[in-house]
């Protein structure tokens, strides 16, 4: 499904953000990304969601080379992938409907089709009931939650999220992670970068480890303890 293939990313100021990094990553997979700050998880992740291009190396979603995309597939390829960021990114100014409607605005989907999927998301977040609110009036989990209704109301193949329990108290953070391992029994493949160990240790999923841009360790599911 993802495969790092001696990706290196170094940023026009000569900082070397990524070195080398392989690894693969399976159809339906759940993986966490962890390191500390500046170890280079957004700008993995970035690289999947084609904000960012490698210096070197080939980022592999199924059969594309995300490095070499042309202009014309960068769009039809972020529509194969839902993310999620620690600060949302709603638009204040509308709905919790709106927002989550805004990934289907592009294609070719009827009103009633975008009604069905965005209650079907929000219904999938627990947050049917909100559906006509402004986002300010929820509380900064439910205001997660929405995010996350807008990353899979498309139905994307790949889901990641950076940080996205980052401004949450542990058991919040807990509920968003089991909303991820929801969509992960799906059959959604799902890679987080996070940096909060304790918190992905009782998760027992993948863990990836970043330290200067490197992989320095790459911890199977059942190890992780
Ligand atoms: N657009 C950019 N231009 C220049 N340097 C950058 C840019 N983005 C990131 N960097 C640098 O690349 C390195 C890796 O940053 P990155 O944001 O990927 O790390 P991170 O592990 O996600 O850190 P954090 O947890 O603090 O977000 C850091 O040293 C950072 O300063």
């Amino acid at each position: 499904m993802i495969r790092f293939e001696q990706v290196s990313k170094r940023y026009d100021e000569g900082h070397t953000a990524l070195a080398e990094v392989s690894f693969e990553v399976a159809a339906g997979e759940m993986v966490f990304v962890t390191g500390h700050s500046g170890a280079g998880k957004s700008t993995l992740l970035r690289m999947l969601a084609l904000a960012e291009r490698p210096t070197a190396g080939r980022v592999w979603l199924n059969q594309t080379d995300l490095a070499a995309a042309r202009a014309s597939q960068v769009a039809p390829l972020r529509r194969r992938i839902g993310m999620v960021f620690q600060d949302h990114r709603l638009l204040t100014d509308r709905s919790v409907f709106a927002n989550v409607e805004l990934p289907l605005m592009i294609g070719d989907h009827s009103r009633r089709q975008r009604r069905q999927r965005v209650m079907d998301a929000l219904t999938k977040v627990g947050l049917q009931a909100y559906a006509e609110q402004l986002p300010s009036t929820l509380s900064t989990g439910e205001q997660q939650r929405v995010g996350i209704a807008r990353a899979i109301v498309a139905r994307p193949e790949l889901l990641i999220a950076d940080e996205p329990t980052g401004n949450l108290d542990p058991q919040l953070a807990m509920e968003i992670m089991g909303l991820f391992t929801e969509f992960e029994q799906l059959g959604t493949t799902v890679l987080i970068a996070s940096h909060d160990l304790s918190l992905i240790k009782r998760l027992h999923r993948r863990v990836i480890v970043l330290d200067h841009g490197q992989l320095v360790a790459d911890v199977a599911a059942r190890e992780v303890l």
